[in-house]
């Protein structure tokens, strides 16, 4: 976008006015901030984290190893992953205000409407809370990382009134998260799975919740604060929120008549969730791991159907409209055979994002500047005022 002032007016310097661009609806394609975090390439379908293919990624890496590659910039060696295993096993703790509100949090509040008010709570609690300093961010964000899970875990509980199990030092984030949600200790496939899927939502360059952190942060507002804003973002179903709408699409769908009822959703006009990306034009490297990885889950469950489904809603969509799935497509039904419960896919999707996030934050405050756009004003001009007797 060009540089304007919004009175028409020079910009100072002796810089010769130029004349706005008309906005793009959605800011599409619009570069907004530089990253040195995540990449991609829309039209080959590749994703990069840090410069690493996310296909080397999958599958080799641990959570744990690319939040560290995304908040503290490298893979990190086996001394460098235990100091930062030891720093999320510390920073799990919640305090006092969040372990006060979570159970009428718990009834009162929906899941993502919850985390988004128990991450405020935390951000009071935070020892570094009054501090921006880059130390004091790179604590928050491990912290954050860690209190994720747990928070997702405790809401859950406080809500079913199930005994939350202890966490386990011998397994992962992911690990542990699946013993917290389905009460049982997850098998070494399930937890790799999991893991892998953590690792696949963990960044994706200026999608809409890492904008929001991002815009808040560069208020020199503090990490928490950019998180919520981030966490209330992503809780909509054109972004982080379609995770649990494929699933509720696929348990209304009869198994016997997928294929009309996508036709005639299309037809109507409707949006078929899970499906379309404003940046991939082609397949979602992610979606390729997580069809895998539901596959491999529908066959060990013993009933497939909904993967069956799935396959099924894809080809009639990229038949019907040249639609890809994204990352929410396939997400739904690994998160569904793994024992979750569908309210929750969004939450876990945050689960994962936060690590991106802090990372932006971090980045943002590492060279700062206001995000502040311009408008095009389409209203009304020359309106005569009139005492309130008279309107
Ligand atoms: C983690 C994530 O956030 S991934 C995205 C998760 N969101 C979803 O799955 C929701 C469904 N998908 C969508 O709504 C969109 O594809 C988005 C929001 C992801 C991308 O949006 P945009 O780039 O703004 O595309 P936009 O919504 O303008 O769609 C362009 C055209 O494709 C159509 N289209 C896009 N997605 C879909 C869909 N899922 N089903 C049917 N039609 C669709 C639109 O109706 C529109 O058609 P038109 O030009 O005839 O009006
Ligand atoms: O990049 C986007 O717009 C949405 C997305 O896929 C993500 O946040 O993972």
């Amino acid at each position: 976008m060009k540089q304007t002032s919004s009175d028409g007016g020079d910009l100072g310097g002796g810089t010769p006015r130029e004349v706005a661009d008309k906005p793009t609806k959605g800011l599409a394609d619009v570069v907004a901030a530089s990253t040195a975090l995540s990449d991609i390439d829309g039209k080959a379908g590749r994703l990069f984290y840090r410069g690493y293919d996310i296909h080397d990624l999958a599958g080799r890496t641990t959570f744990e190893e690319t939040a560290h590659l995304l908040q503290r910039g490298s893979l990190p060696s086996r001394a460098r992953l235990a100091d930062y295993g030891a720093e999320l096993a510390r920073g799990r703790t919640l305090g006092t205000l969040v372990e006060r509100d979570i159970p009428e949090i718990a009834e009162r509040q929906a899941p993502m409407e919850a985390l988004r008010t128990l991450v405020s709570l935390a951000g009071a609690d935070d020892p570094d809370k009054d501090s921006n300093a880059p130390e004091a961010n790179l604590r928050k964000a491990a912290r954050l990382t860690a209190q994720q899970p747990i928070l997702v875990a405790r809401y859950h509980a406080a809500r079913t009134g199930a005994t939350l199990p202890e966490i386990d030092p011998e397994l992962s984030i992911a690990g542990n998260f699946l013993l917290q949600i389905t009460g049982r200790r997850p098998e070494r496939r399930a937890a790799e799975i999991f893991d892998t899927c953590l690792v696949l939502h963990a960044d994706h360059t200026m999608n809409a919740s890492t904008f929001a952190a991002r815009v808040c942060a560069a208020t020199l507002s503090d990490m928490h604060s950019a998180i919520v804003a981030a966490i209330g973002t992503l809780k909509g179903p054109l972004h982080g929120g379609a995770n649990e709408q494929v699933m509720r699409t696929l348990e209304g769908l009869d198994p016997r008549g997928v294929a009309q009822a996508v036709r005639d959703r299309l037809a109507a006009g409707e949006k078929i969730m899970g499906f379309g990306h404003r940046v991939y034009k082609t397949e979602d490297p992610r979606a390729t791991h997580l069809r895998r990885m539901s596959e491999e889950l529908a066959e060990a469950s013993g009933d497939d159907t909904y993967y069956r489904m799935s396959r099924e809603m894809e080809e009639v969509v990229l038949a019907e409209k040249h639609l890809y799935p994204n990352v929410d497509f396939y997400a739904a039904t690994v998160y569904h055979y793994l024992g979750i419960p569908t309210d929750l896919f969004t939450p876990v999707f945050s689960v994962s994002r936060m690590s991106g996030w802090t990372a932006h934050v971090i980045e943002q405050h590492a060279d700062n500047r206001l995000i502040r756009p311009d408008s095009e004003y389409i209203g009304e001009r020359d309106q005569k005022w009139a005492p309130i007797g008279e309107r």
